[in-house]
């Protein structure tokens, strides 16, 4: 597929295609090359506030935590999965507030683009196995665990 904002055109001077660049302008003879998109799989284990964009989740209906209370809870995950007292998917089913908690925080795979950036940037930053510091997005606070 071609790179976002690149398409072909017909050139009738020269009766052949080239490839024009809708937001730069830019028109070449050569295809520009493919980007070809990153694919990762994450769990997460998500915390919502009252500031969220959407604070309600299968676990509280109206949620009216604040943000220092929301990244407190978080923070305490964290600890306890990094000392090996719990299990990320077990925690996550039982805590998270978004829907994947039912799959132990698992969201399955996703390209770039699909989640919001800064929770996109966390993935990437992440080696496969490593759990984040905190990660903020519209939603709430997060902690990551790159699976794939
Ligand atoms: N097709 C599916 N199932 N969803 C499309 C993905 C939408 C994506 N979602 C996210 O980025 C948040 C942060 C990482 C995970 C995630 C989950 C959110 C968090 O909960 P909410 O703030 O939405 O209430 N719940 C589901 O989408 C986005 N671009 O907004």
């Amino acid at each position: 597929a071609l790179p976002p904002n690149w398409e072909v055109r017909r050139s009738t001077t020269y009766n052949r295609d080239y490839y024009f660049n809708t937001t730069s302008g830019e028109s070449r003879w050569d295809a520009p090359t493919p980007r070809v998109n990153k694919k990762m799989r994450a769990s997460h284990i998500l915390a919502k506030h009252v500031d969220s964009r959407r604070p309600s989740s299968w676990r509280q209906e109206n949620i009216t935590l604040t943000k220092e209370e929301a990244l407190k809870r978080i923070e305490e995950f964290r600890e306890k999965i990094g000392a090996g007292e719990s299990v990320f998917a077990d925690i996550a089913k039982v805590e998270s507030d978004c829907s994947s908690a039912k799959h132990g925080g698992d969201l399955g795979w996703f390209e770039e683009g699909k989640m919001q950036p800064a929770f996109e940037k966390g993935v990437l930053t992440l080696e496969v196995g490593e759990m984040s510091k905190p990660v903020w997005t519209d939603s709430g606070v997060h902690i990551i665990l790159r699976t794939g």
